[in-house]
């Protein structure tokens, strides 16, 4: 599929600078763009090596704009499931991503990448997340899942109600009609949440999964658009403990918190707002330790991006970035990120939103 710019130039562009990236001859790369201008002329695509894959994987997530995790964008794991044609095929190897990402707890970062041009496609904005319901008592779950959760529904499935009901599998293969299925709940890595000094904060019964997989985003690598890439890393805390337990349009914990703290909710300049978000993350952080999950806090995330950058600089490749997305939600201003700006270019290879299938 040729769209926004003549793909032989996107790949002539890869091929250069990631053959140049492996250290591989010019008569090498001579060779393959000639065996690639080739493909495109006989089939108007052409098809990439496993290693070009997987380091188009890898140059993606170093060109992620909105991730402060890029320091190890060299030790991501690249399954390659291009040869996945059925509906069960790609359910097993989803199945798969999940057990092998989440390794009992010590987190693997890896993709799985499907074959490309919507051959196949996933619905889910994450492969594990929880539904959300809108009922006469008000909302339940998970308020970000409200869509996908009634599109899950008319397709037949139908969840508990409770505040943390797994959604299930949705894929389309061939363009065919989409197709759902449970994750076993074996497969299901899932963190109670409690706080190393207060012992009531169990009875708050908030849990959260261990393993973030974005299953939602289409990796371009050299022309060729892979619209089913689910790829997975570990959490920064804040992004539980600061959004999605903190946002009031998001499970709104804020206000329970602050009152099993005895704080004064009334004046928004006692702070109590502030305390309950630290008492929160720091909650978040305990119980992913507690239970030897990987997990990352925002001060030592933002180290590690300063890492990154001075890698980076010292391969002599430009550092990009969103300053709006890498700036952590709890304590900005006290990591670097704050007090600098970056570039916001768009890089290729990377990963970009796509539509949704549903809605
Ligand atoms: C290894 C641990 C990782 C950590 C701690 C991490 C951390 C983060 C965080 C906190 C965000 C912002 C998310 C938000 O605010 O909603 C983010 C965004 C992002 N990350 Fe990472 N990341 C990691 C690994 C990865 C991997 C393995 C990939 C892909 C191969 C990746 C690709 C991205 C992309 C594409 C975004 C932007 C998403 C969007 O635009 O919606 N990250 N990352
Ligand atoms: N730690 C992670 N967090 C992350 C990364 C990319 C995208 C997202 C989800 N972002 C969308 C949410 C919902 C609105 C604002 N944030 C989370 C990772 C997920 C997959 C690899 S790393």
């Amino acid at each position: 599929r040729q769209h926004d710019g003549p793909l032989i130039k996107k790949a002539e562009q890869f091929i250069t600078a990631s053959y140049r990236e492996l250290g591989k001859s010019e008569k090498e790369m001579k060779r393959r763009l000639n065996e690639i201008r080739w493909e495109v002329e006989q089939t108007g695509t052409y098809s990439h090596t496993y290693e070009e894959l997987s380091y188009g994987a890898k140059m993606a997530w170093r060109h992620s704009n909105r991730c402060i995790g890029r320091l190890f964008w060299q030790s991501l794991h690249v399954i390659d499931a291009r040869e996945a044609a059925t509906v069960d095929e790609v359910f097993s190897y989803l199945f798969h991503h999940i057990e092998f990402a989440t390794n009992g707890g010590k987190i693997r970062p890896a993709i799985t990448i499907f074959r490309p041009n919507g051959e196949v496609r996933i619905w889910n904005h994450q492969l594990i997340r929880y539904a959300g319901y809108e009922t006469e008592e008000g909302m339940i779950g998970d308020p970000s899942s409200l869509t996908f959760t009634r599109a899950c529904e008319q397709l037949g499935w139908k969840g508990e109600k409770t505040p943390f009901d797994v959604l299930p599998l949705v894929i389309q293969v061939g363009g065919q009609q989409p197709v759902w299925t449970p994750i076993p709940k074996e497969l299901v890595l899932e963190v109670p949440i409690e706080h190393p000094e207060f012992p009531w904060f169990r009875d708050l019964q908030l849990k959260w999964y261990a393993v973030p997989m974005i299953s939602d985003m289409c990796l371009e690598i050299g022309g060729i658009s892979y619209m089913a890439a689910p790829f997975n890393g570990w959490y920064m805390g804040t992004e539980i403990g600061a959004r999605n337990f903190a946002d009031d349009n998001r499970y709104n914990m804020l206000p329970k918190v602050a009152s099993c703290m005895g704080l004064d909710t009334s004046s928004n300049a006692s702070l109590w707002k502030d305390k309950a978000l630290v008492e929160l993350n720091i909650a978040v952080l305990y119980s992913y330790k507690k239970a030897g999950i990987s997990i990352v806090d925002h001060h030592t995330a933002a180290r590690q991006f300063q890492l990154f950058e001075q890698q980076e600089n010292a391969a002599g490749r430009h550092v990009t970035g969103d300053w709006t997305w890498l700036i952590p939600p709890l304590s900005p201003a006290t990591t670097h990120i704050f007090h600098r700006s970056y570039d916001n270019t768009t890089m290729l290879p990377n990963f970009f939103d796509q539509d949704r299938p549903y809605e």
